[in-house]
């Protein structure tokens, strides 16, 4: 599962001119004004040069050339550390064992250690000379290009692939020995077979015969005659000049040839890619190059020869004369003279043709903004995927991801672009979800899962599951309280909830799970704001005290605290521990301190995590709120649960043990440590939008001794919030709603319990069976006694008066007026 799923017609839905961005004095000025519904302000205290229009004119015959405007573009920070590979990964802001490794300060027992020589990312052009231009489009981290063009969603690979073409090629710190890069062409090598020898280098290993779907994809792009956009990074030694960002569009090219290759004795794939615009001189053409020159279409052609081994033409594209191209031909690379890897290179007839360009360009290097006229032909509410895209800052041209709910700010030059964001009403949120109400379990597999009866708590539907360890020992307990819509629309209910999320100043934000700052950040795909005792374990990210939470944080708190306090009172449950381990001792329940608020646009989700920090306690409790979710549950992949760990990456290779549906209104709990030691849980949403609101108890006492203070006063409930006290709607008023007309506003009319439906008011009555044991009046008099007692002894009340009410109920004539 990934956070950000690939379009996978790589389109963006544009369906309105660019917005009009007006001049703003970004130094002083909060207001933001409007243009086209859509708002758009600098924050760049430093830049207070007002920003320019936007590119208004699309100059170049071929449509992909836009000129830049001049204004306010800063240099984005490149922070030269770096890990090798992106990886999308939708993660939890909780704890994730490989994330730790990489934060995690070097220890003193490390500092020995050999650290890796250079980082991955760093940039190998400073003696390059300058660029004639600057890019229309640029990035500092490979997420941002991810994220806003819809020609390259490749994380981990060179080329950006869909429906089996080519879109997007990356040309970075790889460089194959006959790679070229000039200002029109660039010949890369295309195929895998690698892998990093000791050094850390990415060498070519094994053969490549066969066509791969990527040699494949650049052979159809080639035939259906699709531009590519091509990417160039620093760390790319062989670019004409110094790139002035890590991540720079050069502009469209067109596939010429695809062919194999022998590198370091393997046989690989190689493709050469031309420039579409030839009539105007590339942007990252040297300063000093003579090279700007109009495309000379009568060069000469390289020739194709037919092999008389297998009857397969190939191109005499190297100087050292022909050789047969069919790496399946036993001719396949035998040059009359032999062949030397390090001199062999490419002729000049090869490297000056030029082949016009016959396709269609169909979408700007540089995607125009979405605007408020977007907004509304979509019918949108601003939370659909399609926001949730990164933008091309009309400021500074950097690609900025989405990190803030309601707005774009751009990460490198602070501008921000805002659009209406309208609250979802909650019959749209639903939508989807409605079908599943029915069925909270999606399935359990195997039998280790123990699922027990269902009840009726509170006005829930109450769901058990029991997990064991590797031993089949229950070690944890979930338990999901299923809402309905009586629950769901009373004053304060889910309804109400959901509503008041979005109308709150919630401050949700993505935040980074790997390496803040670095070119290969990445952000959750959620967004996320803390409240209570800070919550910074994984995830950093910014918390307030609950005196500043808004009142749905507030309430949310108390419907989970009813809910967490609850499922562990539970015999069923403690039965069926006690049937595996008769030593079994529930972990007491300890109020929740702290809340975090996850929103989820269309498409987002978290990935596979554990809550199991130990400054964690034993509950945790979640109230979903909108659109459907599920939520998976599987072992770790380092225990023994399904079998022993695999070798190599050890993550994901386990299978689900159970799946929950959670609806709107429902209160999720797990309580147990172990779970968290020994399994993890994602959850994926299945509509437009949606809330989870996470309770947890951090542990002061575990704290470093400088937080623990500010943890505890941080997690302290404010003065007031007591009415919001949640009892599980035991004895909640009935709603009914009037649906006479359906066109008119409808009706919510609240009557007494009493005249509840009949079969609200058996699931009412069962479940206040359930709750209340009714005490007898002797249990009443003797707890009282005790009570009595005991604040005696702690010298709170009067001796004399409380030995006469001790003895008055303790004296057998007394009548109980009860009786
Ligand atoms: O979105 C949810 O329901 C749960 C989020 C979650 O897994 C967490 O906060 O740990």
């Amino acid at each position: 599962m990934s956070s950000d799923r690939i379009t996978r017609s790589g389109k963006r839905a544009c369906l309105a001119a660019e917005a009009e961005i007006l001049p703003i004095d970004t130094a002083v000025s909060p207001v933001t004004p409007k243009v086209n519904g859509s708002e758009f302000t600098s924050r760049n205290s430093r830049d207070s040069t007002p920003l320019s229009s936007p590119p208004s004119s699309i100059v170049s015959p071929f449509s992909s050339v836009r000129s830049s405007p001049s204004t306010g573009n800063k240099d984005s920070l490149i922070i030269k550390l770096g890990i090798s590979g992106d990886k999308l990964a939708a993660v939890s802001p909780h704890r994730i064992e490989p994330l730790r490794r990489i934060l995690a300060p070097i220890s003193p027992s490390q500092k020995g250690q050999k650290q890796p020589a250079e980082p991955y990312h760093s940039n190998a052009l400073q003696d390059k000379p300058a660029p004639i231009g600057k890019p229309t489009v640029w990035a500092a981290k490979r997420q941002q290009l991810c994220e806003t063009l819809p020609y390259y969603k490749a994380y981990q690979s060179a080329a950006y692939t869909s429906e089996g073409v080519v879109y997007g090629f990356m040309c970075d710190k790889e460089v194959g020995v006959r790679d070229r890069f000039d200002d029109q062409i660039l010949i890369s090598r295309i195929g895998g077979g690698r892998s990093q020898d000791e050094t850390g280098k990415m060498v070519q290993t094994k053969d490549q015969v066969k066509k791969t779907a990527r040699v494949l994809a650049f052979e159809q792009s080639k035939e259906l005659k699709v531009p590519v956009a091509i990417i160039a990074g620093q760390g790319n030694s062989i670019a004409p000049s110094k790139m002035p960002h890590y991540y720079n569009v050069l502009d469209y090219f067109h596939v010429t040839d695809v062919w194999a290759d022998v590198n370091n004795g393997c046989k690989t794939w190689m493709a050469r890619m031309e420039k579409i615009n030839l009539y105007e001189p590339s942007w990252w053409s040297p300063q000093e190059s003579k090279l700007r020159s109009y495309p000379d279409f009568a060069n000469p052609e390289a020739r194709t020869l037919n092999c008389q081994i297998c009857g397969v033409g190939s191109k005499c594209i190297y100087n050292q004369g022909w050789a047969c191209l069919n790496p399946e031909c036993k001719e396949f690379f035998q040059f009359a003279d032999g062949f030397d890897d390090s001199t062999l290179d490419y002729n000049s007839d090869f490297l000056n043709e030029r082949t016009s360009f016959n396709g269609y360009i169909t979408s700007h290097l540089s995607p125009p903004l979405l605007t408020e006229e977007d907004l509304t032909a979509m019918h949108a509410y601003g939370i659909e995927e399609v926001f949730k895209k990164g933008i091309v800052c009309p400021s500074c041209q950097g690609c900025t991801r989405r990190r803030d709910w309601a707005f774009w700010d751009c990460e490198n030059c602070g501008a921000r672009y805002q659009l209406p964001q309208r609250p979802v009403p909650i019959a749209d949120a639903t939508a989807d979800g409605s079908k599943v109400r029915d069925s909270p379990v999606k399935f359990i597999f195997g039998n280790a899962v123990r699922s027990l009866n269902p009840q009726i708590v509170g006005q829930y539907k109450v769901y058990d599951f029991v997990l064991p360890d590797e031993k089949g020992v229950n070690i944890g307990n979930i338990r999901i309280y299923k809402s309905n819509a009586f629950i769901n629309g009373q004053v304060d209910g889910p309804d109400d909830l959901f509503r008041e999320i979005q109308e709150a100043d919630c401050g949700l934000k993505r935040n980074p799970v790997r390496q803040k700052g670095a070119v290969g950040e990445i952000l959750t795909s959620h967004w996320t704001a803390n409240w209570g005792a800070p919550y910074k374990f994984a995830v950093a990210q910014i918390s307030k005290p609950f005196s500043e939470a808004p009142a749905v944080v507030i309430k949310s708190l108390k419907r989970m605290t009813w809910a967490g306090e609850r499922a562990l009172t539970d015999d069923a449950v403690t039965q069926e521990f006690l049937s595996t381990n008769p030593n079994y001792a529930q972990e007491a329940f300890t109020p929740f301190n702290e809340v975090l608020s996850l929103g989820y646009f269309e498409k987002s989700d978290i990935d596979y995590h554990d809550d199991g920090e130990k400054e964690l306690g034993a509950t945790v409790a979640t109230l979903s709120l909108g659109c459907s979710a599920t939520m998976a549950f599987r072992p770790k992949g380092k225990n023994l649960i399904q079998g022993p760990p695999q070798k190599g990456n050890m993550k994901g290779t386990k299978k689900d043990v159970l799946k929950l549906t959670l609806e709107h209104g429902d209160i999720m709990v797990m309580h147990g440590r172990e779970i968290q030691k020994l399994y993890d849980h994602a959850v994926i949403p299945h509509g437009k939008v949606r809330f989870a609101l996470t309770c947890r108890h951090i542990r002061p006492e575990t704290l470093p001794q400088g937080e623990r203070a500010y943890a505890v006063s941080a997690g302290q409930l404010p003065l007031g919030s007591e009415r919001w006290d949640y009892d599980g709607d035991l004895n909640a008023m009935h709603i009914d709603q009037d649906l006479g007309d359906l066109n008119a506003t409808p009706v919510v009319r609240k009557t007494r319990a009493s005249k509840a439906e009949p079969a609200v008011r058996k699931s009412r009555a069962l479940a206040l069976a359930s709750v209340v044991q009714k005490p007898t009046a002797e249990e009443l008099k003797s707890e009282l006694v005790d009570q009595m007692k005991t604040r005696l002894q702690a010298g709170e009340i009067d001796e004399e008066a409380a030995t006469e009410v001790i003895e008055t109920l303790q004296a057998p004539q007394v009548k109980d007026k009860e009786e």
